[in-house]
């Protein structure tokens, strides 16, 4: 059990490409030359495992990568794309160039009257049961182009999310860390720097959404970033239509929103024939209108958004299907300990070279040892977004080139996880785990 542990931590805090090991004992995982169709750990096949001598053409790039060291500029052991790029002065640079504030409560008019903010004070309780007449003083939220505080270090956990007070992500901020401090941030990007910068303790993201999809930002963002996923939580999002108090339905012109919240109501919002328009998140947009006092528009926003920014709700429950979840992802600057006594969910990424099979041979290594897949997502590799393939025959071929996002049910402290994913590391030429944590397996409830 200790060593199984030691594989599975040695695996959590790696980020390494298939060519060379970052793992901390890699003959517990590499299985040197051996062939992997002879593997040991799997059960007696119900199908036979792919062979490396049944590798076609396309597929030789698989052996070629894995000793080639290529890895296509994907960040390397211990390092993330920040890393790469960065340069003797990194340090300083990425001080100034990611600093985040902490709460700050000043109001705006006033931050513009002086050009520039205050030094920001942090207030001992962040209370967002604040009544419509104090929206001046709610916590702003984080930027990246701000400057930086010291974090602070207390007994309540302090926890970013993106948007302001009334967000759904601050609704599952606290689901996932109740009697937390949730900390709002501008932007995703400033949630994951917040935590980096030790300024809060964790942060809480949407991934994705049962009706909208993924958040493909933040996917973007995991891989960037240096964090480790060390949670999930769902959360049921009940989405209402609100404006200012008076306005009549019939007076509206525009709907503003979070993008993903304007495409879970597409039904309702295509009834109405008003102009739509995104903004950073729902509250924000309710806060927008109250702010300005819009007459005009309307929010698709939370009741709890309704209520703080004094807004009337003109419909309820407006979302296309009554189902809709969305799922957060809880991120720290150090993994978890991976355990086998609860339902564990492990997400990893990887890339492939380019070839016929190799992505099925890479689901593979999941589907012989019984390991369930719940989600996989392919973004494009932005520093090799396109790859030219010279062919004599048939010309020059251009391939797209991807990353792999896949969430699988299993532990990395579960043998099964740890066989898969040395497996899939005889030909992945990128594997990172983005972590192991335990399954939200509890109602979603607002
Ligand atoms: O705007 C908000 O309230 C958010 O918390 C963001 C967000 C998202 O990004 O998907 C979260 C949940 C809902 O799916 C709609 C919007």
């Amino acid at each position: 059990m200790v060593e199984v542990t030691a594989r599975a931590m040695a695996m959590l805090h790696s980020c390494a490409p298939a060519t060379g090991w970052g793992y901390g004992d890699t003959s517990l995982l590499r299985k040197s030359s051996s062939d992997s169709s002879l593997r040991k750990d799997l059960p007696n096949p119900s199908f036979t495992p792919i062979k490396r001598k049944e590798l076609k053409k396309g597929d030789v790039c698989c052996r070629a990568a894995y000793t080639s060291g290529d890895v296509n500029n994907l960040p390397t052991s211990g390092t993330s794309y920040s890393d790469q790029n960065a340069s003797g002065n990194r340090s300083a640079q990425w001080q100034s160039s990611c600093a985040v504030l902490s709460s700050q409560w000043a109001s705006t008019q006033l931050e513009e009257e002086k050009g520039i903010s205050d030094v920001p004070t942090i207030h001992e309780n962040t209370d967002f049961e604040v009544p419509a007449r104090d929206l001046l003083t709610l916590p702003k939220p984080l930027s990246i182009t701000d400057l930086s505080l010291q974090p602070r270090h207390g007994s309540q956990l302090r926890v970013a999310y993106q948007g302001v007070p009334g967000a759904y992500s601050e609704a599952a901020a606290s689901k996932a860390y109740p009697n937390c401090e949730a900390v709002p941030c501008e932007q995703f990007d400033a949630a994951f720097q917040a935590v980096e910068l030790w300024l809060v303790d964790r942060a809480v993201l949407p991934i994705e959404n049962s009706l909208g999809g993924s958040i493909h930002r933040n996917y973007d963002l995991l891989l960037r970033h240096r964090l480790h996923i060390v949670g999930e939580v769902q959360l049921a999002v009940h989405h209402c239509l609100m404006a200012l108090p008076g306005v009549q339905t019939s007076e509206l012109k525009r709907v503003v929103s979070h993008q993903q919240a304007l495409a879970q109501c597409e039904h309702t919002l295509s009834k109405l024939g008003v102009t739509r328009e995104a903004v950073d998140d729902t509250a924000g947009a309710a806060q927008f209108i109250a702010a300005h006092g819009l007459r005009d528009t309307a929010a698709v926003a939370s009741s709890r958004a309704a209520e703080i920014y004094g807004l009337n709700i003109l419909a309820d429950g407006i979302q296309d299907d009554s189902d809709n979840v969305t799922r957060f992802l809880m991120l720290a600057r150090e993994p978890i300990i991976p355990r086998t006594d609860r339902p564990f969910k492990t997400s990893i990424v990887f890339t492939l070279e380019e070839g016929p099979g190799v992505l099925f041979k890479a689901l593979a290594v999941f589907a012989l040892r019984n390991i369930n897949l719940t989600k996989i997502e392919s973004r494009p590799q932005r520093k090799r977004p396109l790859r030219v393939v010279d062919d004599t025959n048939s010309g020059t071929a251009k391939y797209f080139d991807y990353l792999f996002y896949i969430d699988f049910e299993a532990s990395m402290a579960d043998p099964r996880a740890q066989n898969a994913l040395g497996h899939l590391q005889e030909f992945a030429t990128f594997l990172r785990v983005l972590g192991s944590y335990p399954m939200d397996v509890t109602p979603c409830q607002p």
